[in-house]
């Protein structure tokens, strides 16, 4: 019997950065903040590796675009609820199976150098 793996292929997204309105506190309503993006998304990249044709890959360029389209127009109060909203538009929207999104927040909290969160969405 033939069985097949699961696929490992990935398309990557890193350090994305959107500014937007994002925080729970009255002055965050007020101004905008840095966020960062990473993403890791379950993509078949045999197809596009045969053919060489940006129509089978998972444009990066355009997920991209759509990350801080969605980031701008949301403008959410918890990145929680960001993360959420943003996994959900990207898989509906390019047919992605499976992702992990790491959304930081870099200036919320002055000791760290960055907070945020991650989040597993849908398998591969
Ligand atoms: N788990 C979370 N905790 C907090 C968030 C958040 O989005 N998720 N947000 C805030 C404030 O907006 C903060 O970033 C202001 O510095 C606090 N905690």
């Amino acid at each position: 019997m033939c069985r097949s793996l699961p696929l490992t292929d990935s398309v990557l997204i890193e350090g994305l950065e959107v500014e937007t309105v994002v925080g729970v506190y009255d002055w965050e309503r007020k101004v905008n903040q840095r966020l960062v993006i990473d993403l890791e998304m379950a993509w078949d990249n045999r197809v596009p590796g045969a053919s060489d044709d940006v129509a089978d890959a998972l444009d990066y360029a355009a997920v991209s675009e759509r990350v801080s389209s969605c980031l701008k127009r949301l403008q959410p109060q918890l990145l929680e609820y960001g993360a959420e909203t943003l996994a959900s538009d990207l898989q509906s929207t390019f047919g992605i199976s499976w992702l992990r999104l790491t959304l930081r927040k870099p200036g919320a909290v002055p000791a760290a150098r960055s907070v945020g969160v991650r989040i597993e969405r849908g398998v591969r």
